[in-house]
């Protein structure tokens, strides 16, 4: 780990509120106000003044669903170039999904992802460990021995896949209860929204020709879960949820009491289906583009708590896998590094969201679901100095070129957003700045 020097961040509006200064020593906060001064750094210590004049000073974003790639595939990305995306887009915590070759179903799997972030050190990597060994669907992997390793798997996933026998699904469940773990499912019934199934099925799916990838494939399995998590009183996770469909479910099942959280992603906050009429392979991810009013219902869902996070499922794809036609193409898009524009322009921008609910849903959310301990979500005396400073008022353009990932299938090229990440701090280091990762 490349050592601290101690940083003094100044004028900066805190987590969205008054202008202070932020002293930053040996990876923690240590003075918030006036007594943040070079001086009280301790005398001889070199002190990087980071001027935050007109910025936000956020905790560091936590992802909950990202795809590294590593190991396996590592034209598409690897651990390194996924976190220095990561810390590009204000991420100090990214989830690593482990849907890898091979799969992430171990103990000694779960620790090499582990190890590679830290080697990395560009942010706080934690694998997510696989329900069935091989993702097949079928066998419980190794759970408790992937929750003992050094890699504490606190969050198990066969995303890109779903969990969809229910035997399966209620004794990992059952299992994972004993460490109060939770299982985040990819919902989609694959007997009503098979591997082809690349479209939302509607009037455009017709019209194009493209397999219908209907709402009920998503919001049956949610129910389903929600049920299971009930009977067993164990926690499920709900990853990219897309439809109204999928967000009643959510509620229906919360005011339940089932303990149930929901995500959803940047894309599915912004992009339609309509997109689809242009076949370009950019806009084919899992689950699909849905129409406007699903779009709207996500956005108020978000609002009101029904869906607890913002996660990007960062799906990179290198160009001989993403570049066919339609129907032949990966699935998957980028998210890392336009997540918080994309979400601060259709959310904050749009008055529909504040500070405190962005930090609730980006970081203080995902950080709680993930049990992450205290990952910096306070910006306090003595709290882990995992913090992003962002410019509300700074226009994007989204340059595809310009990405750290290896990949470039973001879906957003060409389009310009308000809201930009300028500095992203991981255990009191600057990380990344303007876009450039520090080396
Ligand atoms: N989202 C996608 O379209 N693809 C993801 C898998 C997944 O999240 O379903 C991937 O790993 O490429
Ligand atoms: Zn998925």
């Amino acid at each position: 780990m490349r050592g601290h020097n101690d940083l003094l961040v100044t004028g900066a509006a805190v987590l969205g509120g008054e202008r202070a200064d932020v002293l930053v020593r040996g990876g923690l906060v240590v003075a918030v106000g006036p007594e943040a001064t070079a001086d009280t750094a301790g005398s001889g210590t070199d002190v990087e003044r980071v001027d935050a004049d007109g910025l936000v000073l956020l905790p560091g974003f936590v992802d909950l669903h990202t795809h590294l790639r590593e190991p396996g595939r590592e034209d598409a990305e690897t651990v390194r170039s996924g976190s220095a995306a990561a810390a590009a887009g204000g991420f100090t915590a990214i989830l690593a999904m482990a849907n890898t070759t091979p799969v992430t179903d171990t103990g000694e799997a779960a620790e090499h992802v582990l190890d590679l972030g830290v080697a990395a050190g560009l942010a706080d990597v934690r694998p997510i460990g696989a329900v069935t060994k091989g993702l097949q669907g079928v066998e419980l992997a190794e759970l408790g021995m992937m929750h003992r390793s050094r890699a504490r798997v606190r969050v198990f996933s066969d995303d890109g896949r779903c969990v969809h026998d229910s035997r399966v699904m209620r004794r990992a469940l059952e299992y994972v209860r004993a460490f109060d773990a939770v299982v985040s499912q990819h919902a989609q019934d694959p007997a009503l929204a098979g591997p082809s199934a690349c479209c939302h099925e509607g009037e455009i799916s017709g019209r194009l020709g493209l397999t219908g990838w209907p709402a009920v494939a998503e919001s049956s399995i949610i129910a389903r879960d929600a049920e299971l998590a009930l009977h067993t009183g164990s926690r499920v996770h709900v990853a990219h949820v897309t439809t109204a469909e999928g967000v009643e479910a959510v509620r229906w099942a919360k005011r339940r009491g089932a303990r149930i959280t929901a995500e959803v992603t940047p894309h599915h906050l912004l992009l339609t289906t309509d997109l689809l009429r242009s076949y370009d392979p950019v806009y084919k991810v899992n689950p699909p583009l849905r129409p406007q009013e699903d779009v709207d219902a996500l956005r108020e869902a978000l609002v009101d708590g029904t869906i607890d996070a913002v996660a990007t499922d960062h799906a990179p794809h290198a160009r001989h896998d993403k570049e066919h036609a339609f129907p032949d193409a990966a699935f998957g898009m980028l998210g890392l590094e336009t997540a918080f524009s994309v979400v601060h322009d259709v959310m904050v921008a749009s008055g529909r969201m504040d500070w405190a609910m962005l930090i609730e849903r980006m970081s203080t959310g995902p950080a709680r679901i993930a049990g992450l301990a205290d990952h910096g979500q306070t910006i306090r005396p003595g709290s882990p100095a995992n913090l992003v400073l962002v410019d509300p008022g700074a226009e994007v353009t989204v340059d595809p070129g310009a990405s750290l990932s290896l990949s470039r299938n973001t879906p957003f090229a060409g389009r310009t957003l308000t809201g930009r990440v300028r500095t992203t701090i991981l255990n009191g280091r600057i990380t990344a700045a303007d876009g450039e990762v520090r080396p």
